[in-house]
């Protein structure tokens, strides 16, 4: 099945010329594709075989998709992850990591409601790309904040560096070399 939702996702992708020989991702043709949202949820959890996650975290806002869609295939739960500023406050408490410089060198913050994270919880990341994998870093750090168990980052595409996805773990069904 992988070889084929991998070559599907290479077909669905587009680059999108904005000017000035600046071209931007455009995704939503994966989402679009009913054949690659019926089967990325598998595939990303197929990346980490026998880890047993108990939860699965994804920013907003492609990761509120692409996450449950991991979740249900691990059998496993989702927690939202909120960008600070984004929208109203969550009136639940929170737990936040700073994300000190994103992609785009922005500054973020990330957060999750304190209760949904414990210390029995075996937690992958899920989101569509990893660039810098600041937001993983992030991520990672706010899960073993909140005591629970990191096991890594499952990404449709991995283009960070290889020490950095050594370091944090993350695996992902393509390379930015692939599109
Ligand atoms: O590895 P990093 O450098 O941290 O970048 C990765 C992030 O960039 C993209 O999000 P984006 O900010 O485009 O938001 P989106 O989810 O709304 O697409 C992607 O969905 C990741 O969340």
């Amino acid at each position: 099945m992988l070889p084929d939702l991998r070559e599907r996702l290479q077909a669905t992708f587009r680059w999108t010329d904005v000017g000035d020989d600046l071209l931007v991702s455009d995704r939503s043709g994966w989402w679009r594709d009913p054949i690659v949202l019926g089967s990325v949820g598998a595939g990303l959890a197929g990346l980490f075989p026998g880890a047993a996650p108990t939860v699965v975290v994804s920013p907003e806002v492609t990761g509120f998709l692409l996450g449950p869609l991991v979740a249900v295939a691990c059998d496993a739960g989702f927690v939202e992850v909120y960008r600070a500023g984004a929208r109203r406050p969550t009136a639940e408490p929170m737990i936040w990591a700073d994300v000190p410089a994103d992609h785009r060198g922005d500054a973020q913050r990330l957060g999750a409601r304190r209760a949904l994270l414990t210390s029995d919880d075996r937690v992958l990341v899920v989101d569509d790309w990893a660039s810098t994998g600041a937001q993983i870093r992030a991520l990672a750090r706010l899960i073993t904040t909140a005591g629970a168990t990191y096991l890594g980052g499952a990404v449709i595409v991995d283009e960070c560096p290889a020490a950095v996805s050594a370091e944090l773990t993350v695996r992902g069904l393509l390379t930015g070399a692939d599109l």
